[in-house]
């Protein structure tokens, strides 16, 4: 196993190992290669009877839903389940407050409204995902789930945002007076998400469109989540601001490092 697969395995197990107590019902399965490392040891406790005997799992994605199902566990839908005990999901990049980046899988959609649901969210990542300021480490740009009939719209106006301010009455209302304050690049670069082994576009779980956005250095992810989310023909965003409680990392040592809003550590 190569050093980046040893990393998100020992993250994702060791967060489970800590959080996954016979106490939580109602578990939020994220998405991504990751969470497979991780669902791999849920699967393990739930064998070894050591999970809540009622555990029900749900699913972020059309993935999520397979591995659930395919391990024989409970497999139940938000909408049976909107309050979740624990979610855990993989992430793209994560800044030292804990926002991050995700939908490099194009899932985040339902990975949003599942960790929105969750009393506690943890993300699990390997070493390359550790990063002082988004957009950065993950260079492919933020993740937006666009509707189709609206792509052209929303292309145009993201691209516009550094040229028109965004939108001026918003930013005033989020108490920020210019664009610069928010990212990085004078244009953000604003690609459609080609599709491997399918002609055109990446088709998500929902059936929409997903554009990545190149902001450079993100400052502020948080105005600039809502100023992505508000505008129309917008599902979702791939910015994750405020929402985790910790962030567990394989290192390249082997180690285990944990992320929260103290700071950084080692197990
Ligand atoms: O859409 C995908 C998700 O946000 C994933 O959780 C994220 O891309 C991380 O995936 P991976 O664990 O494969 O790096």
């Amino acid at each position: 196993m190569s050093l980046v697969e040893t990393a998100k395995r020992i993250a994702a197990r060791a967060a489970v190992d800590k959080h996954l107590t016979k106490k939580i019902r109602v578990l939020g399965v994220g998405s991504g290669s990751t969470i497979v490392y991780a669902f791999e040891r849920v699967v393990e406790l739930a064998r070894q009877g050591l999970l809540h005997p009622n555990l029900v799992c749900v699913p972020t994605s059309f993935q999520a839903n397979n591995l659930i199902r395919h391990a024989g566990l409970t497999c139940g839908q938000l909408n049976e389940f909107p309050k979740v005990d624990l979610c855990i999901d993989g992430a793209d990049e994560i800044d030292p407050q804990l926002n991050c980046i995700k939908g490099g899988g194009a899932a985040h959609y339902g990975e949003k409204c599942v960790a929105v649901s969750a009393s506690t969210f943890i993300l699990v990542a390997d070493y390359r995902k550790r990063s002082d300021v988004l957009g950065v480490k993950w260079t492919s740009g933020v993740p937006v789930e666009v509707i189709p009939d609206a792509l052209e719209i929303v292309s145009l106006r993201i691209k516009n945002l550094s040229k028109d301010g965004g939108n001026n009455s918003l930013m005033k209302m989020l108490g920020v007076s210019g664009i610069g304050e928010l990212y990085e690049r004078d244009e953000p670069v604003v690609s459609l998400r080609m599709a491997v082994r399918k002609a055109g576009p990446v088709v998500t779980d929902n059936g929409n469109f997903v554009l990545d956005v190149d902001f450079g250095k993100i400052y502020n992810p948080r105005v600039l989540e809502v100023l992505l989310k508000q505008m129309t023909g917008v599902l979702e965003v791939g910015l994750f601001s405020n929402m985790a409680q910790e962030a567990w990392f394989g290192n390249e040592d082997g180690s285990v490092g944990i992320r929260t809003l103290k700071g950084d550590s080692t197990l």
